[in-house]
């Protein structure tokens, strides 16, 4: 099987590999990956330091050219990319062809936004002076993503760095590195200067690491848990390090009386059991209002029935496997958890067996759950949601926000004053009405409040904020 190799310096390079499993078979192995090592690592670092004068100058024609040829080529290959994804990760083929689509628009965005860079111009409070404001790049930027999107966050992390003229050294999560090659490849092949991009694909605990402890690297983006997060912030500040953070979300999604039941049970059904639930702005916390409580729980649960859990590249699986053993041990447990918690197991909370070995779980669902349990209150991560019932909208919105979380939030309501005072009141990043939590444009800004993100928005224009770094300059006329 060939090696997919890092790519340092301009040059694929690296010998020993780690396995890349498919977990809806794991007799399948999908790809051997390139460890680095941290020398290799720093090796990158430095290349990415040498490249960035060239780049950070190179004219805005040729940024947008490379950003469109990579979108283009994207969008040519979303189908093969796209069950490339769903084998290494499990989310299904559909899902997994729309986030290559993503992917692809995300790439076109941003090679609009190379040719939309600008400035201002302002008088001074002084006569006869001007003042310009720009923005210049940042340097070099580490990126460190998640195995949950392996397309999407990569590239809403490095078209972005690219558009405004940084250079980057890129770690994907270990456990499905074969899109972000692919992705890499690309880019390499549509003719981006050596050093610019540099993939270094490997474990976190030696990789990242190393990019954390490095002086050279002047800013970090991190999507990944909350642990690893403040690990980066950590040591971002110690460097003088700009970095930002999206980590994990406990979103609610509130169910009001006035609900259409069928608006609602498609939203929560998407929000918290779609893409097995491995999303951060999946739904765990469903809260509904006495008057819909039952109807709501047994409209949800008939729709559960009719979810085919199977293999990611199956015609007709609605939920593939969870990512790997361990996560689905964390679910399990936290299974068990809610269960010794008292909440009522209604639905699910199996692990299946397939034709093939894989990770199956059944969507699970609980009701007769309080906030306080910890099934409400950590992010489990998985197909597994919780049905809190609450006395009114009040309740609900207190309920919402009573968490340590606030990536997103939604609403299923036909009042036009609840749903405006959720928007106003919810304490989320991105707040949904009649739609399910998860599953947001790729140009306008993503990220949360409180625990689930640190730093500006990333995607759309407001990306500019992280990866630019604002000049005013004085001039004497
Ligand atoms: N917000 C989100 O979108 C996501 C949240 N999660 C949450 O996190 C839990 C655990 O998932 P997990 O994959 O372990 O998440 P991590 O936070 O460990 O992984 C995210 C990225 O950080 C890297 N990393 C790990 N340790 C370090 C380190 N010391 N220095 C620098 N980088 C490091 C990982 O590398 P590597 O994996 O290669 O070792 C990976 O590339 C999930 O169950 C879920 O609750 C997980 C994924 C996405
Ligand atoms: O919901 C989405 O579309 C994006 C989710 C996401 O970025 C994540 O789970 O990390």
């Amino acid at each position: 099987m060939m090696l997919h190799k890092n790519l340092i310096a301009g040059e694929w390079s690296g010998s020993t590999g780690t396995a890349n499993i498919n977990p809806s078979n794991t007799n399948e192995v999908v790809g051997e990956f390139a460890a680095a090592t941290r020398n290799d690592t720093l090796t990158a670092i430095a290349a990415a330091k040498a490249a960035f004068p060239r780049w950070s100058r190179s004219p805005i024609l040729e940024r947008h050219a490379l950003l469109k040829k990579a979108g283009d080529e994207i969008l040519v290959r979303k189908d093969e990319l796209g069950a490339l994804l769903a084998r290494e990760e499990g989310k299904t083929l559909a899902e997994a062809t729309g986030e290559v689509l993503r992917g692809a628009q995300i790439f076109d965005f941003f090679a609009g936004e190379a040719l939309r860079l600008s400035g201002e111009t302002l008088p001074s409070v002084r006569p006869g002076i001007g003042v310009e404001i720009t923005r210049d790049a940042v340097g070099v930027i580490g990126i460190i993503t998640p195995w949950n999107f392996p397309i999407a966050i990569p590239a809403w992390k490095i078209a972005p760095a690219l558009c405004y003229g940084n250079t980057i050294v890129f770690k994907p999560a270990d456990l499905v590195p074969a899109s972000s090659w692919a992705l890499v490849d690309i880019l390499h092949r549509a003719g981006l200067p050596s050093g610019v991009l540099n993939l270094v694909m490997g474990k976190g605990s030696i990789v990242g690491q190393t990019m954390l402890d490095s002086p050279d690297i002047q800013a970090i983006t991190f999507t990944g848990s909350t642990g690893t997060g403040k690990r980066v912030a950590l040591a971002s500040v110690e460097h003088n390090r700009r970095f930002q953070l999206e980590m994990g979300g406990k979103n609610p999604f509130v169910v009001l009386d006035d609900a259409d039941l069928q608006v609602a049970v498609d939203a929560a059904a998407n929000s918290s059991f779609f893409s097995t639930g491995q999303r951060c702005t999946a739904s765990s916390r469903l809260i509904v209002t006495e008057g819909i409580h039952d109807k709501f729980v047994s409209a949800l649960t008939e729709r559960l029935k009719t979810l085919v859990v199977d293999d990611a590249m199956k015609a007709g699986t609605h939920i593939g496997p969870v990512v790997d053993a361990s996560q689905l041990k964390q679910d399990v447990d936290y299974i068990a958890i809610g269960r010794s918690e008292g909440a009522k197991l209604s639905f699910g909370g199996e692990v299946l067996e397939r034709s093939n070995p894989g990770f199956f779980l059944q969507p699970t669902l609980f009701t007769e759950a309080s906030n306080a349990m910890r099934i409400c209150r950590e992010e489990i991560f998985g197909p597994v949601a919780a049905v809190i019932r609450v006395k009114d909208y009040e309740e609900a919105l207190f309920v919402a926000n009573d968490t340590n979380f606030g990536l997103s939030s939604g609403i299923a309501t036909t009042s036009l004053k609840h749903a405006t005072h959720f928007k106003r009141n919810s304490e989320a990043g991105m707040v949904m009405i009649n739609l399910p939590t998860a599953g947001v444009d790729f140009h306008v800004p993503f990220g949360g409040r409180k625990g689930s993100s640190y730093g500006p928005r990333e995607q759309g224009r407001y990306a500019a904020e992280f990866y630019t770094s604002v000049k005013t300059a004085y001039t004497l006329a």
